[in-house]
């Protein structure tokens, strides 16, 4: 028999092979291939094992199994983007089948806009399952599992959460350090979820495959909803900022959102599905969806706590290959926006601190700090806040003594700030609470007061 490889081009079908989930261990197996090519095998590993599941739960966790292998299939779809997709071991029904077209269509924009490729009407799930019947409440205690990422954001909803009261599990997947470290000085219950993607996606990569960004916080968010169901828990919680829902204009293509399975479609169309699908009582919501990036950052600036242990540079997180020395790069879209987001809101000799050195003072920063400007570029495809926001926290620098000195802020006075509207350039307006959140009634009115304090 010849040896099966891997031809992009030639790929027919994407296959949903099969996924299990074994109690005893911990360890779910999430199962595709492409034609009749070898098995792509995904592992998740949830501590806490051996589960003991009623009835009921058992169910769940298996609703939440089958969600998980069909949304953490974008990873290995995206290799071949195959005219077909098949599910050999299980019937979705036309529900399950447009929440996975959403996710994988819009959640692969960006991968499909520098590919060059067109996703829509492509990507079809057949469904023949009869319409699910709705999930039933399974008695979950209430208590959070809150993701942690390793940067400024879910740091602000662990504090906030701890400020009012509620009980919560830090909770992370993948063996980065940066997060553990993190996690470990919120001094609260941890829980660190592994991951392991199937090895030959690497190899494909290396072969000639699509490449390209993935929608990640989809699949996080598959993962922790498992997670809560297997841990009995009540609240799946996501640091997601209303700026999420924003993405980059892009001249003659539209809207393309690099972070689009954080923004506020992706939150709404999964945590229904959750409620109807899995389990009544799970709630899954972003503790941040009323805030702007720019609240995010002031909400940060108060917590002095984490400034030698987080990082937002998302060069500390690749699978494999070289991280920044000092946790920031400092040249990277993700370090240009976190400085100018927090610099309104931190005494300058922090901020500097934090950083190691000043990026607004750096002429070689020039072009990153006018794409987040939205001057002369489009809005970098990273996870930074909308173009108003940055310019309203440059008026602001040129504003203060300490920082109009320096050259990129001097620049911005110079040549940006003359031809923008100076009524849009306020950074109060941009701090105002948002109503379009399904954060618990229970908890939103204190979570008001409390970031309104
Ligand atoms: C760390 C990072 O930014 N990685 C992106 C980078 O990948 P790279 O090849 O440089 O390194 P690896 O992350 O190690 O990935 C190796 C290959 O594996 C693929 N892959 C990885 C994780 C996964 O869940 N599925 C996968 O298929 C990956 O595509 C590589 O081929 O560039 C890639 C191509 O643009 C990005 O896909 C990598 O992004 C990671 C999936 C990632 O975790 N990125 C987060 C830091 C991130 O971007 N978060 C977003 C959240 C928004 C969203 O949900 O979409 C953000 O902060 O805006
Ligand atoms: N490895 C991970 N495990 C669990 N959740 C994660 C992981 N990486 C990111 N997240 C979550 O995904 C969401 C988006 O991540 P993002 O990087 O924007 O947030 P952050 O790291 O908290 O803050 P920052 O924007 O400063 O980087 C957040 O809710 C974050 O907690």
């Amino acid at each position: 028999m010849t040896e099966w490889k891997f031809q992009r081009d030639a790929i027919a079908t994407f296959r949903f092979v099969r996924c299990g989930f074994d109690a005893a261990t911990g360890v779910a197996h999430l199962v595709y291939a492409f034609d009749d090519g070898p098995e792509l095998v995904e592992t998740v590993t949830v501590p806490g094992a051996p589960f003991t599941l009623d009835a009921d739960r058992a169910v769940a966790v298996e609703r939440a199994l089958r969600l998980l292998h069909l949304v953490t299939g974008v990873s290995y779809y995206k290799a071949a983007v195959p005219p077909r997709i098949v599910i050999d071991s299980y019937a979705i029904d036309a529900d399950t089948a447009a929440l996975l077209e959403t996710i994988y269509v819009n959640g692969l924009g960006e991968f499909a806009y520098r590919n060059g490729l067109n996703l829509h009407g492509r990507i079809r799930f057949p469904h023949d399952a009869p319409d699910d019947t709705v999930a039933p409440a399974l008695g979950l205690r209430e208590h959070a599992l809150v993701a942690i990422g390793g940067g400024k954001d879910s740091l602000v909803s662990i504090e906030s959460l701890r400020a009012l009261g509620v009980e919560q599990t830090v909770t992370w997947i993948g063996g980065s350090q940066l997060i553990r470290a993190c996690a470990e000085r919120t001094g609260l219950d941890t829980l660190n979820v592994g991951r392991a993607l199937a090895p030959q996606l690497f190899d494909y990569n290396r072969e000639g495959a699509w490449n390209g960004h993935i929608p990640v916080t989809a699949v996080n968010s598959a993962i922790l909803v498992l997670a809560a169901v297997l841990g009995g828990v009540d609240q799946v919680v996501f640091s997601n900022e209303r700026s999420a829902s924003y993405g980059s204009l892009i001249e003659g293509t539209g809207e393309v959102n690099h972070q689009w399975s954080k923004g506020w479609a992706f939150e709404s169309a999964f945590g229904d599905y959750v409620h109807k699908h899995v389990a009544a009582d799970l709630h899954y919501y972003s503790l941040l969806r009323p805030l702007s990036e720019l609240a995010v950052a002031r909400q940060f600036a108060r917590i002095d706590r984490y400034d030698a242990h987080f990082s937002s540079c998302n060069r500390n997180f690749h699978i494999l290959g070289e991280r920044p020395v000092n946790r920031w790069c400092g040249v990277c879209p993700k370090c240009h926006f976190v400085f100018l987001a927090l610099a309104p809101f931190m005494p300058k000799p922090r901020l500097v601190g934090i950083f190691g050195r000043n990026l607004l003072d750096d002429a070689a920063q020039t072009a990153g700090f006018d794409a987040l400007l939205e001057f002369q570029d489009h809005k970098p495809f990273e996870c930074v806040g909308e173009g108003r926001e940055s310019r309203a926290a440059m008026a602001a620098l040129a504003a203060r003594p300490e920082w109009r000195e320096d050259v990129l802020v001097e620049r911005f006075v110079a040549e940006i700030q003359p031809q923008l509207d100076a009524a849009e350039l306020a950074v109060d307006a941009l701090l105002v609470l948002d109503d379009e959140q399904r954060i618990p009634a229970s908890l939103w009115e204190r979570l008001r007061a409390h970031l309104s304090a």
